[in-house]
């Protein structure tokens, strides 16, 4: 069997109903693609404190966790991903690249324009329903 990793992303909406959006680097795993940023969970840490870390460091902001929007497990060729999705907002900073090629802020109902990794997909669909 595969190994399970556990991933969360955040969902992060801004004052006028835009969802941020990621791009993953050339560089990174499911190069190219979009996706909600967010990381792996480590060991012995909870998914909010997780996703708090990882957009601190990848993001170099501050979030305030606001609900768990989806919980998916996809499996790629080679590793399977649960992807636990989270609804976020930013309380202090603003997002910048640091490893992603690009941030984009969309409104849900344009979410479908971008080529999202698999994993995302059904997440997208349900935050396209709420458009
Ligand atoms: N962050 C994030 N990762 C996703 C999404 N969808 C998806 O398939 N993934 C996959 C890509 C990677 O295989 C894995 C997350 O790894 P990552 O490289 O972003 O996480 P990380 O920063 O903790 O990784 P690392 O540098 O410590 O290896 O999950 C998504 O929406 N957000």
């Amino acid at each position: 069997m595969k190994k399970i990793i556990k991933v969360v992303a955040a969902i992060i909406e801004n004052d006028q109903q835009e969802i941020l959006c990621a791009l993953r680097s050339p560089r990174m795993s499911q190069p190219n693609m979009w996706e909600f940023p967010g990381g792996k969970v480590e060991k012995d840490e909870d998914i909010y404190t997780a996703l708090k870390r990882e957009i601190e460091e990848e993001l170099h902001c501050h979030i305030e966790t606001i609900d768990l929007f989806h919980d998916h497990t996809h499996e790629y060729e080679s590793i399977t991903i649960n992807l636990i999705a989270i609804t976020a907002t930013i309380v202090k900073g603003t997002p910048i690249t640091t490893e992603h090629s690009k941030l984009i802020w969309l409104k849900k109902e344009n979410l479908d324009s971008l080529k999202w990794t698999p994993a995302d997909i059904p997440a997208v669909e349900q935050l396209m329903k709420g458009s």
